[in-house]
């Protein structure tokens, strides 16, 4: 059966502001999205009896909650597929980190079913699917760095220049819906534009509620905050900081203390899934 292989790259959020609220309580931010060239890996097999099965996952995510599953579930109704797959997931961003692997999971699965499955959906109709998995889940699917607004799904491609992060798991877990809700969250932020961010304006909202109620990030916030601009990303719990070189972000490392983990990675505006999927559009067997 045809077997597709493809990258579910993190992201981060160079910063995030909350500007308003929606009617059902939804908050309306701006931010800007920028890919990792560090991923999850997908791969789909095709099935031809109409199910859906994750082989091989995140043992503390249920097969049945798992982002990928549900996001080929969707796919299937939408389109009326008979065919099915079977999905493996090979994790390796922390989940619930602010680096939205899951959201990336789910767009590649669409992405890739999509094609397995020859539904011939476009872009903006998998991203339309994909919000209803997530917020995080249209700029996945597009795979262009974004200045991002609404819930996160308005997007206007950016071009951003290269630039080397070193990211930090504070091997803290923070739950997304906690942050949203604290009473001690900006939410009234100015609407910036770009050139603003260009010029040095914005900051993650969630920073400081995250450092108050959870010590062991404020103090990997400061501990990185020797070395570079650091920040949390998305609603944390993971931060981030821009280097000069992959060189320069591993000499950071070394003196990383052993309780927390981190990795070097290059920021990207196309996305790695976007790289693969323009280079080969024809990439099944
Ligand atoms: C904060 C961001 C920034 O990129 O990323 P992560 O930190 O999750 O990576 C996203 O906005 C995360 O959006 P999304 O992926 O939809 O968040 P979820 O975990 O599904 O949302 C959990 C809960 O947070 C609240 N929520 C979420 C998004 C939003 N714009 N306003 C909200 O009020 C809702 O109550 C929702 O039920
Ligand atoms: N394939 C998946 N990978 C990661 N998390 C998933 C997946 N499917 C469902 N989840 C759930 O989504 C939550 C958020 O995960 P993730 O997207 O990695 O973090 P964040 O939203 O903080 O960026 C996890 O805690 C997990 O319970």
């Amino acid at each position: 059966m045809p077997t597709l292989t493809l990258p579910a790259p993190a992201k981060l959020n160079l910063f995030l502001h909350i500007t308003g609220r929606r009617a059902d309580g939804y908050h309306l931010l701006q931010t800007l999205f920028v890919f990792l060239d560090f991923a999850d890996e997908i791969t789909l097999t095709v099935r031809g009896d109409g199910a859906i099965h994750r082989t091989v996952g995140a043992v503390d995510v249920p097969e049945v909650a798992d982002l990928t599953v549900r996001a080929a579930r969707l796919l299937q109704e939408v389109t009326a597929c008979p065919l099915g797959a079977d999905i493996q997931v090979f994790k390796r961003i922390p989940m619930g980190g602010g680096l939205g692997g899951g959201s990336s999971d789910a767009a590649t699965v669409l992405q890739g079913l999509n094609r397995l499955w020859q539904c011939g959906l476009s872009d903006d109709e998998l991203a339309v699917l994909g919000l209803r998995l997530g917020a995080d889940v249209p700029v996945f699917v597009h795979g262009q760095a974004a200045w991002a607004e609404g819930v996160g799904e308005q997007l206007t491609p950016v071009d951003l220049p290269a630039c080397w992060y070193v990211v930090i798991h504070p091997q803290v877990h923070v739950p997304t819906s906690e942050l949203f809700s604290a009473s001690d969250l900006t939410r009234d932020c100015p609407a910036i534009t770009l050139a603003a961010f260009h010029n040095g304006v914005g900051a993650n909202v969630f920073q400081p509620v995250v450092e108050k109620r959870y010590p062991e990030v404020a103090e990997a916030i400061s501990w990185l905050s020797q070395y570079s601009n650091a920040r949390l990303t998305g609603s944390g719990s993971c931060l981030f900081a821009p280097v000069s070189s992959r060189q320069e972000g591993e000499i950071i490392l070394q003196s990383l203390p052993d309780k927390w983990c981190g990795f070097v990675a290059a920021g990207v505006s196309i996305s790695p899934l976007q790289q693969k999927l323009v280079i080969s559009p024809t990439l099944y067997n």
